[in-house]
This record gives C-alpha cells, structure tokens and sequence, in this order.
C-alpha cells in the first residue's frame, strides 16, 4: 500500500503522524459516486410510496397544481392593476376589486401550501419507516458471514445516514421537483403569450442559467459527498473507541485516540467548510446570471413600451416572472443533485437489501419435531473461507441426554463444531443430523428455538434483569422466571441488587460482573428449557466457588438433554459422558476421561500441564 493510499483509507491527511506510522484504523470507505441518474433504484424506491399512493398523492397533486397556478397567476393580476388601475384618473372600484382578487388568490396559496407540504411530509415519513423497518428486519435475517465481513459501523451508517439522506427526497424532493417544472413550463407559456419577442429574448437566458447551476452545482455535491464520507468514517470510528474504550484505557492509548479522532474530526471541519464556502459562492454566480435576464428584459423591453407594443404593467410582469425563473430552474439543477446522492444512497441501502443469507431455509422446510436428541456430524468440512479448512473430515455421534465435552488448544475448532450445530454456518461439505434429520431440511426457527446456548462472552441486553432472564422464554411467569434463578443459584446475588429482579441494567450488562451475567445467562437458558444445550466457556468467568455451587444445577440443567460443552479449564468437563479431542480442525481422541487418562495421549498432557500450571500458582 502506498503513503497516498494509506492516507485514504485511514483518512488522515497531509503530514500528520498517523500517516508516517502504519494506520491503527483502517477504514473502507464508500466510493465517491459520479454515477448518472439511476431509474432502476428510483423504481425500487417509488415502490414505497405505492401504499400510500391512493390515499395521499391526487391531494397532492391537486394542492400542487394550485399552488402553481395561484403562483403564476399574481403577477398578472398586479400587470392589469397597473396598466386599469394605477394610471392617472384610474378606476379606484376596480383597483379595490383587484386587490381583494389578490388578496384571495394568496389565501388560495397558501392554503394549497400548507395541505400539500402537510402530506407530503406524511408520505415521506411512512416511506422512510417502512424502509427503515425493511432494512433493519432484512439485517436481523442476514447470516453469521455477513457480519464477519463487515465492521457494525458501516452498518450503523447505511440503517442511519443513508435512510436519513433519502429523507428530504421524499418529503420534499419530487413534489418541489413537479412544482418546479410546472412553474417554468407556465412561465414560458405566458412569457410568449404576453409577447412573443420579448419572450423568446428572455428564454434564451433559460439554458445559459441551466448550463452555469449545473457546473456549480456539481462542484458542490462532490463536495458534500466528501463530507458524508468523513461522517461516516467519524461515525464508524467514534463506535470502535466507544466499544474498546476497556481496552483503550487499559493500554493508556487515550491519548493517540485523541489525536487520531482530532485528525478525523479536523477533515471532516474542513470538508464541511469547503462544501460551505462553495455554497455560498452560488449565490452571488447566480445573481450575475439572473441579471443578463434583466439586462435583456430592459434595453429590448424598453424599446417595445416606447414602440407601444407592450404596457408598463406588462413589463412589471415580465420582470416578475424573470424574478420566477431562477428559483425553479436553481432548484431543479439542486433537486437533480440531491436526487443523485439520495439514489447513490438507495444503492447501497439495496445492496444489503439484496444480500441473502447464506444459510437458507429450503421452500419446503418443515418444523423439526421435539427434538430427542441424537446427533451426528458426518464427514464434515468446513472453510469459513475458501481454501482455508477450519473442520477436516469430522465425525461426531452424541446419544440422547448425553454429555460431550469438546476440548482443544485455541483456534482448534471447537467453536466452530458448535457453530455448525446452530446452522450458523452451513457445512463445506457432509451433514449435520439431530434425530436423523440433516438440520438444513428443517425451519430454522424450529431448529434453534430447541437449541439453548450459553457463551463466555454472554449478552445482556438494556432492560430488567427479569426481562434478561425472560428472554428465554417471552411468556414466562415471574414466578417460573425466579425458579429458573433459584436454580442455579443466580437468586441470591439478584435479590441483593437495588431493586431486586427489577434493577435495569444497561446495553452489555456492564453494572454486572462477568460471573454475574453469566449466571443470568443459564438462568436464561433453563428457562427456555432447550432439547440441546451448548455451553461454550460457559463457566470460565465464574470463581471455583461459584462453579463448585452451579456444577450441582449444571446436573439438573443437563438432566435429560443432550450438551456440548467447550472448556478450557477440564476440571468442568470431567464426568462428561465423551471428551473430543481437537486440534487443527481434526478430532485427535474421543472417550470418556478415564479412558483418555488411559491412552496418555494429547488430553492426558492437556490434564498434566493444568495440574502442574495450579502447582506453580498455587
Ligand atoms: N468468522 C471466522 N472467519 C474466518 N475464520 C474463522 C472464523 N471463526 C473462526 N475462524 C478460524 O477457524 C479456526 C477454528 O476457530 P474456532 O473459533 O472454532 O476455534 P476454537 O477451538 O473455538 O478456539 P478458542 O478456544 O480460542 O475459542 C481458527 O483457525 C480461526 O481462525
């Protein structure tokens, strides 16, 4: 990679000190997109509003029309005034006429307005909700491999900014798009009908302020697509530091995130002011333009009122209508703009839309009946990723009700086996059975809704520690909630919180100790009252004392279900009915730990070197 392309993707810039080391953070950004206006995303996009198509969109287009034509009907009204009303021995009744004409054509306005904008507004939400809901119910299907391949940030963007940027397109885009249209064609139309010369003279300008906004106009949008990109990567990078901000502080790299988060805020700073600062300069460009209407307007004009050929109130409108011109046409190139940044967005939203799980339930999948619990992996390879086998060739028979004990140096594959009897992944090659049935012929919801799960790393969610508790079964009583506490022995630590089983605990569980969140998380589990129970490293963060407590409710969570167990520590996984032995993906030995003790193989070292590593410590 070379100094430039590191700079990209970190996101530092210039001379910085991030730039000469190499990056801590590597971000993959969102290519810049110069692409032309994409009809099929816009198809896909129009069929969100196609619900509320009936029901809100002829009022919207009756109030826009309205609003259009009161628009364009003032400055006649006030040309006619001139030339009736406001010369010398005027007609006064005539010119009150007039202006209460006037008055009521505002009141038209703006009521048609206010109604549009106001439903408008009601599409617009609806539309962003059902996208967002669409995205968000499509992520929670996604497989395990979707998530291994991309950061949470840049899903945390797409589900946020990219929704929030498709926003103001359907709230207000197409609709000021329709108006502005009907605005400039009715201007033309009455600009020639008043006078032909003069109003060619003046549309001639049209493609001059066309051609100058849309240059300008370009410039901008790329510079505000710069500035998306350095807010997502803030957003990205602000939720890496949050989440290992533990490990930040431990490794006191607080200040080195500072200064990288200072680099990025500091781009972003002066992204944003460059964006800005073009901005800004559209105005005064625009005015410029604008004025070579006027220009023309005066010097042809003039001599048409001298010739007789057109009225002073008729030159008031010409000029009034020039006033028009620029507002839509200057929208229109702005709506095109942000039309392009809002269908660069849909893409990608689409994109994740149209990932597929990679584990996927077959049309005819039926419900796996009560499961008894006899599994059997059958010659099964797994590759998380071409080419690279993290399972070879793996046969694996548990009976109903028994234990089996998966142990292994790190990396070695256990849970992967686990893994794969979830349907996590689905296997490279062979067959995962549970009563016979290969588990990818049946519902998957049918499937894992029998199979309870405790991991070392255990999740507790912001909410009660009943509801925690209750996540294992949504319509368990609070009473069936506490006896899956009292059982294994999570009981005593909960009533002696703030308020008992009703103390909230926040995203993660971080009030909690890991052994606490652990215990919760077999209550959890026994509550759910699973067919097949996997524990992976589940009592690793649990003092001895604890584990010597939980091992007498381990028999009672165990009793009558088949488990899985992954331990390092192989003093838990002792009366398993069988150990297997991993490494590299191979099982090594298989049997009981008797039997295992017997051969002095690999488990035997494994047993010995934990004895003599207590010894030492001890
Ligand atoms: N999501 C993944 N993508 C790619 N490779 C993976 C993934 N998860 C695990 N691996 C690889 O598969 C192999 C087996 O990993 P696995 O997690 O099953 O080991 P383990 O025995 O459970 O290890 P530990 O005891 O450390 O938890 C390892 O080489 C690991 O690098």
């Amino acid at each position: 990679m070379n100094q430039s392309e590191r700079e990209q993707r970190t996101g530092t810039q210039g001379n910085g000190k991030q730039a000469d080391a190499q990056p801590r953070f590597v971000y993959q950004d969102d290519e810049m997109l110069e692409k032309s206006f994409d009809w099929g995303q816009f198809k896909r996009l129009a069929v969100y509003v196609k619900p509320y198509s009936k029901q809100f969109i002829p009022v919207v287009v009756v109030m826009m029309i309205v609003g259009a034509i009161t628009k364009l009907t003032i400055p006649l009204i006030i040309s006619t005034t001139i030339d009736e009303a406001l010369v010398i021995g005027g007609d006064a009744q005539f010119l009150f006429t007039m202006v209460a004409i006037m008055l009521g054509v505002y009141m038209i306005q703006w009521l048609a307005n206010k109604h549009r904008i106001r439903y408008t507004s009601m599409i617009g939400q609806r539309v962003i909700f059902d996208l967002r809901h669409d995205l968000f119910r499509h992520i929670q299907r996604l497989s395990f491999e979707f998530f291994d391949k991309r950061p949470a940030g840049s899903v945390l963007v797409r589900v946020t900014n990219y929704v929030n940027s498709l926003q103001d397109l359907f709230t207000n885009g197409v609709v000021n798009m329709m108006i502005d249209c009907v605005q400039l064609i009715g201007i033309i139309i009455i600009l020639l009908t008043i006078n032909f010369k003069l109003g060619t003279a003046i549309i001639i300008t049209v493609p001059l302020m066309f051609v100058v906004s849309s240059q300008l106009r370009k410039r901008v949008r790329r510079s505000w697509q710069t500035v998306n990109i350095k807010q997502s990567r803030l957003n990205a990078h602000l939720n890496e530091c949050i989440q290992g901000i533990r490990v930040t502080q431990a490794y006191t790299q607080e200040k080195e995130n500072i200064e990288f988060f200072e680099q990025m805020n500091g781009d972003n700073k002066q992204a944003w002011n460059r964006a800005s600062r073009l901005n800004q300069s559209f105005g005064p460009i625009i005015e410029i333009t604008g004025a070579i209407g006027y220009f023309i307007l005066f010097w042809y004009g003039a001599s048409l009122f001298q010739s007789g050929e057109i009225t002073i109130g008729l030159l008031f409108a010409f000029a009034s209508y020039i006033g028009n011109f620029w507002e839509p046409i200057n929208r229109l190139v702005q709506m095109y703009s942000q039309l392009l940044v809002a269908m660069a967005s849909a893409e990608r939203i689409f994109e994740f839309m149209d990932e597929q799980p990679t584990v996927r339930e077959k049309e005819d999948a039926a419900d796996m009946p009560p499961i008894k619990g006899e599994v059997h992996f059958e010659d099964i390879i797994f590759e998380y990723e071409p080419g690279r086998r993290a399972l070879h060739r793996i046969n694996l028979d548990a009976g109903p009700g028994q234990s089996i004990a998966l142990v292994g140096h790190t990396g070695s594959g256990k849970s992967t086996i686990i893994n794969l009897l979830c349907r996590f992944y689905d296997p490279t090659e062979g067959r995962v059975r549970i009563d016979g049935i290969d588990i990818r012929d049946v519902k998957l919801h049918s499937l894992r809704s029998q199979i309870g799960i405790v991991m070392q790393d255990t999740f507790i969610f912001s909410g009660t520690i009943r509801d925690n508790i209750r996540f294992g079964k949504l319509e368990a009583t609070d009473e069936e909630v506490e006896q899956a506490a009292k059982a294994v022995h999570a009981h005593d630590f909960i009533i002696n919180l703030p308020f008992g089983y009703d103390t909230e605990v926040q995203e993660r569980g971080n009030a909690l100790s890991m052994g606490q969140r652990q215990l919760i998380s077999f209550a959890r589990a026994l509550l759910a009252d699973p067919r097949i129970l996997i524990l992976d490293e589940a009592t690793a963060s649990i003092d001895t004392e604890t584990e010597l407590r939980i091992q007498e409710a381990l028999k009672t969570l165990l009793k009558g279900r088949t488990s899985f167990m992954v331990a390092h520590r192989l003093s838990t996984i002792r009366g398993a009915d069988k150990i297997i032995v991993l490494d590299h993906g191979r099982i090594m030995e298989s049997g009981d730990h008797d039997d295992l003790m017997r051969q002095q193989g690999i488990y035997y070292g494994l047993i010995q070197a934990q004895y003599k590593f207590l010894q030492d410590v001890g």
